[in-house]
């Protein structure tokens, strides 16, 4: 299993203006592995995210995944073909109810038809039904079940943290990408979401990409860390070999590894 190679980020780069946000960067995932993305802040690590998911179209180089090449494609045809994120600034439908939220990333991927929608025939209705069903799964999953017709906006700061997780998983990916999921949390939080993440991973079957200044939950969680500075790459290796790195203990100077 951890021989498939899922991710192959190949010498990518990102200017903006005269500045390279994103320099030069290799990235290799294998399905399965739970990988960490750290740096200090500006590095250039949401940038990646951002190429990886098709906001930003690389300047050079090439973003493979299964095989494919993803790079410049629009964002929702990456979501089709199996890669998901949440944000670093939660971006919920505050106004719909916490079920909502789910199922509309069910329909982003759902190839049920909108003709069929719109004449409300009974595939549509029976669209909505699975839709309901699977949603308060995963709903019941990060225990969010109870909340189902809550407004999202009034959800506690760290069940829109689960729910973003949530939304994202309903579109069935195969790679996860999670910008500072714990930011914001307290360290029970914190604590209760690494498990959620090791659990998902899991059951279902993901590969995991995750941006966090949590430390404790990176060196905790993960498989293997990337460490951007400044755009570049300077180092990867397991959470032992990065604590010990001096490219990385010299990046994070002045900061808390
Ligand atoms: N759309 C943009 N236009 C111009 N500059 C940008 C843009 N997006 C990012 N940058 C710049 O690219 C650099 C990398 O930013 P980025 O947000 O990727 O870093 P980061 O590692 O995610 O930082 P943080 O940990 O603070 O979120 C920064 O200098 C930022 O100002």
């Amino acid at each position: 299993m951890a021989n498939t190679l899922l991710l192959d980020v190949k010498q990518v780069s990102r200017s903006f203006g005269g500045l390279k946000a994103v320099s030069d960067v290799s990235i290799q995932i294998y399905q399965g592995e739970l990988i960490g993305l750290i740096g200090p802040n500006g590095a250039g690590k949401t940038t990646l995210f951002n190429l990886l998911t098709g906001v930003y179209e690389p300047s050079e180089g090439q973003i493979l995944f299964k095989q494919e090449s993803i790079g410049g494609l629009k964002p929702y045809k990456i979501t089709q073909k199996g890669a998901a994120r949440t944000f670093q600034n939660i971006r919920l439908f505050g106004n719909l109810s916490v079920l909502d939220n789910v199922k509309i990333a069910y329909h982003q991927r759902s190839k049920h038809s909108i003709f069929a929608s719109i004449f409300r025939l009974p595939s549509h209705f029976k669209g909505e039904q699975e839709m309901t069903e699977q949603g308060m799964e995963l709903l019941k999953i990060f225990r969010l079940d109870h909340k189902k017709d809550e407004l999202a906006k009034n959800l506690p700061y760290g069940e829109q943290r689960r729910l973003e997780i949530a939304r994202a998983l309903a579109t069935r990916p195969k790679l996860l990408l999670l910008d500072e999921p714990a930011a914001g949390m307290n360290p029970q939080e914190t604590q209760e979401l690494m498990q959620l993440i090791r659990w998902i991973r899991k059951e279902f079957d993901l590969t995991i990409l995750l941006i966090e200044h949590d430390m404790s939950l990176v060196m905790n969680v993960c498989d293997r860390i990337y460490v951007l500075d400044q755009g570049q790459l300077i180092a990867q290796g397991t959470p032992a070999e990065i604590q010990l790195n001096p490219r990385v203990i010299e990046a994070y100077l002045g900061q808390e590894v």
